[in-house]
């Protein structure tokens, strides 16, 4: 066999599975657990950790770092705790804590977890060889082909993607991956983006002690939310001491070795830094997947209908779930994903009739109406649906009703001064929420009950029945349902 260096290998087994799932990341996990659930036997192909980006790299590690800062913050806004908080962060302790939540970057545990779940795991780097085969190359270069009886599933994620930037590659800048493993506080540390990961990064780092610049190319953060979470996080970001400046461009990046970086900001401006963190978005881990052979573009963005089959590959056995399909690069979408397109496969397989309405059993539907996420910055922004901006440009005809979150008792005992806004997105022709945003101080944890409703599709007159528990921030539901209401 000819394998991508060009040399010739032993292929030395062929496995069959009814399902292989290329990628072990929370995508691949649930789809694998899902279609094993179902009766199917399941094999993972795994060339990093078991677990992926996000317990290693993203989710897990950067909420360990930010958990602490939001503990801190917590303490301060109130008179008598606030008393009590006598110095920072303790640096060290939040790094310790955030490696044992990055599982000290071993993915013993998850692969026991595969084990106990019965699915099996082969462990290399998997690539495409025509319809239902897949060869993987093990660490020793030794090769082994797998074949499906019924699907493949890629769940191969992302990776950080660099600007083709002069000097980028040589200068040892931070993708997403040492800002969240990195083992030591930054003296002064630029990021670059205004997206999440910006965002989360600089308010983490901030807190940890390092002086951050954030260098924006637009001229607002987080701008696929409300423009009122920009606006307030980027507030709290200046009151913290991050220097936040917009409509900037970075034109290249160098480093003396063992010196500072600096970064050119065109006309002769510069800034200089200890390190600089590119969070810049993502690309498709697509490049050495061996699409070519399935008459896809390696490195490409793999498209995929609402049941998560490749919409550009016959014979319906080819899916992609997670990250690389871009719909929507969070992992609790992925493990939507995989759940839905886990039994759109199970079903299949069996000769079902599939239940594709929308919201049906293996229909991917949230994904496109009622994504909820979290931006875990001080203060947190949480949404869920569409905003009004998209909203409008989706034709429908609707009204914004606006809530200051700190004029509700619940939020007066939280926080001394709480600062946050709550926007509801109401449909007026069938009056039910098409979105809601909250921005404050503890409202990650506010965020199910709108998602709830936009998936529920619950009436506004049925949600004036939903009484919030008095004096919690949860109140912010009765007065934006008074003020829709008048
Ligand atoms: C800094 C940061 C913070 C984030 N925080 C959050 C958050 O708080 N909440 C949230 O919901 N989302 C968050 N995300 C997004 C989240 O990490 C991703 O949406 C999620 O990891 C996608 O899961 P996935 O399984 O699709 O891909 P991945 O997690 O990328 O997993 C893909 C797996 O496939 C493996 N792989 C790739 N190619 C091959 C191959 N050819 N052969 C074998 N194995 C292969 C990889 O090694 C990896 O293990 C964050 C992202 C970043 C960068
Ligand atoms: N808490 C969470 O849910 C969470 C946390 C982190 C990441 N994520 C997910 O991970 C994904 C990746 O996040 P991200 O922040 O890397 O991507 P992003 O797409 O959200 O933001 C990228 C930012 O980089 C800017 N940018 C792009 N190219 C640039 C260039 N050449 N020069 C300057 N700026 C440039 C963009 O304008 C944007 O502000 C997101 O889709 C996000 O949903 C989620």
């Amino acid at each position: 066999m000819e394998t991508r260096r060009g040399r010739r290998t032993k292929v030395s087994t062929v496995d069959t599975y009814d399902v292989v799932v290329l990628g072990g990341g929370p995508t691949g996990e649930n789809l694998a657990d899902r279609v094993r659930a179902a009766g199917l036997s399941v094999v993972v192909v795994e060339h990093e950790l078991v677990g992926g980006e996000c317990s290693y790299w993203a989710c897990m590690p950067s909420k360990a770092l930010l958990r602490p800062a939001a503990a801190l913050a917590d303490a301060r806004r109130v008179a008598g705790s606030r008393e009590a908080v006598t110095g920072p962060l303790d640096a060290d302790a939040v790094l310790k804590r955030r490696d044992a939540f990055a599982a000290q970057w071993t993915d013993d545990g998850q692969v026991a977890w595969l084990d106990s779940a019965g699915i099996a795991l082969v462990r290399g780097h998997g690539r495409l060889e025509g319809v239902r085969r897949v060869v993987v190359q093990a660490p020793d270069g030794s090769e082994n082909v797998l074949v499906a009886r019924h699907a493949v599933a890629v769940c191969t994620g992302t990776r950080a993607a660099l600007p083709p930037l002069p000097g980028i590659e040589q200068a040892g800048v931070w993708t997403s991956r040492e800002a969240t493993s990195a083992g030591e506080v930054p003296g002064r540390l630029a990021v670059v983006g205004g997206g999440v990961v910006a965002v989360e990064m600089a308010t983490a780092w901030a807190a940890l002690g390092s002086r951050v610049t954030l260098l924006v190319r637009d001229d607002t953060l987080l701008d696929r939310m409300e423009p009122f979470a920009g606006e307030l996080v980027t507030e709290a970001l200046e009151a913290a001491g991050v220097e936040v400046r917009f409509g900037v461009s970075v034109g290249g990046v160098t480093r003396e070795p063992g010196g500072e970086a600096v970064l050119d900001l065109g006309d002769g401006e510069k800034v200089t830094a200890d390190q600089v963190l590119f969070a810049t978005g993502r690309k498709p881990a697509t490049a050495e997947l061996g699409l070519e052979t399935v008459g896809l573009t390696p490195g490409s963005w793999i498209w995929v209908d609402d049941t998560g089959l490749v919409v550009d590959v016959p014979g319906e056995w080819l899916y992609a779930a997670g990250d690389v399909n871009r719909r929507a690069l969070l992992t609790h979408q992925g493990k939507y994903q995989g759940r839905i397109f886990g039994q759109a496969i199970a079903d299949r397989a069996a000769g079902r009739d599939l239940d594709i309405e929308d919201w049906g059993r293996s229909s991917a539907t949230a994904d496109r109406l009622a994504v909820p996420q979290v931006v875990f910055a001080d203060p947190e922004a949480a949404s869920v649906g569409l905003t009004l901006a998209d909203a409008q440009k989706q034709g429908f005809r609707v009204r914004a009703v606006d809530y200051e979150i700190g004029d509700v008792a619940g939020a007066e005992l939280y926080a001394d001064g709480y600062k946050g806004r709550a926007r509801a997105v109401v449909d007026l022709d069938r009056e039910v929420l098409l979105g809601v945003t909250f921005v404050g101080p503890g409202v990650a944890e506010l965020l199910h009950s709108a998602t709830v409703a936009v998936v529920g599709e619950v009436p506004i007159s049925r949600l004036w029945h939903a009484v919030p528990a008095y004096p919690t921030v949860s109140e912010v539901w009765l007065r934006l349902l008074e003020t829709y209401r008048g």
